[in-house]
């Protein structure tokens, strides 16, 4: 990608880093509640049968609530195994949410199966409906930056070469998170839509999708 466009994301990045390490433990925990929320009443979680959720850090919204009302609701769910030193992830089979626990951490802390142990792949099964997208920034256009693996980028992208139907991909934000603008290049992929505290009619409809409000500042 064009030199600029790296140093842009580059001092984005440092800079969402900085305004997350600033939020309190009561504070994202507040806004994870209410994006939580959010979630579990939007139309496309809803008749979504296939999902894919990652495994939230300190820094980002939590996923836990979430992973357990996908399994209360009986549906599939699938999270990330990421190659460390490529751009390769793929999105396994959770068979249940006390299996996280005994799962092993990688490098950054994240639980996740090892890449030995045989899981059915969402894209080799039936593919996946709905995607919970992780991101330090997120932008009014659905633009995204992530932590520079480049993994949910080449991961979409896979998607849609093997994929009929494209999943929705659905962004979780704390509110600080918004950006005028995130720096793209042609390999980004963009959301469809970004959930956090003040976004517009969340499950309105696609139309209503990531439109930038009074909270991008
Ligand atoms: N919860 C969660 N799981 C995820 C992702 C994610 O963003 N969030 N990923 C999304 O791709 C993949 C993992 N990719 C990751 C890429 C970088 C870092 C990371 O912490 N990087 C350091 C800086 C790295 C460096 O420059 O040395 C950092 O952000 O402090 C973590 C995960 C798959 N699983
Ligand atoms: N589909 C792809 N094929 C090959 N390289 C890719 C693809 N998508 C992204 N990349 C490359 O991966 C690197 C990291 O991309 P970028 O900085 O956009 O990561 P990111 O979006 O922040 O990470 P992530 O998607 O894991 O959250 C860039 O060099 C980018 O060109
Ligand atoms: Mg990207």
């Amino acid at each position: 990608m064009a030199a600029a466009v790296r140093g842009a994301k580059r001092s984005l990045r440092a800079e969402l880093k900085q305004r997350l390490r600033a939020l309190s433990d009561e504070e994202r925990r507040r806004q994870s509640l209410f994006v939580t929320q959010q979630v579990l009443a939007h139309s496309h979680y809803q008749k979504a049968s296939r999902v894919a959720v990652f495994l939230s850090m300190p820094d980002e919204v939590r996923t836990e609530d979430i992973v357990l009302d996908v399994f209360r609701r009986g549906k599939a769910c699938f999270i990330p195994r990421y190659r460390p030193g490529s751009r390769h992830m793929d999105m396994v089979r959770l068979a249940s949410p006390q299996e996280l626990a005994g799962l092993p951490r990688t490098a950054w802390n994240i639980p996740q199966p090892p890449e030995d142990d045989p899981r059915e792949e969402a894209l080799a099964g039936g593919g996946l409906d709905l995607i919970f997208m992780p991101g330090l920034g997120f932008d009014g256009s659905g633009r995204r930056l992530g932590r520079g693996g480049g993994y949910y980028d080449a991961y979409l992208r896979r998607c849609r070469e093997q994929q009929a139907a494209r999943p929705y991909t659905l962004a979780l934000a704390f509110r600080e998170q918004l950006c005028p603008q995130v720096p793209v290049d042609e390999d980004d992929e963009p959301v469809d839509e970004v959930l956090y505290e003040g976004c517009r009619a969340p499950g309105a409809g696609a139309a209503a999708g990531a439109q930038p409000d009074t909270a991008s500042e």
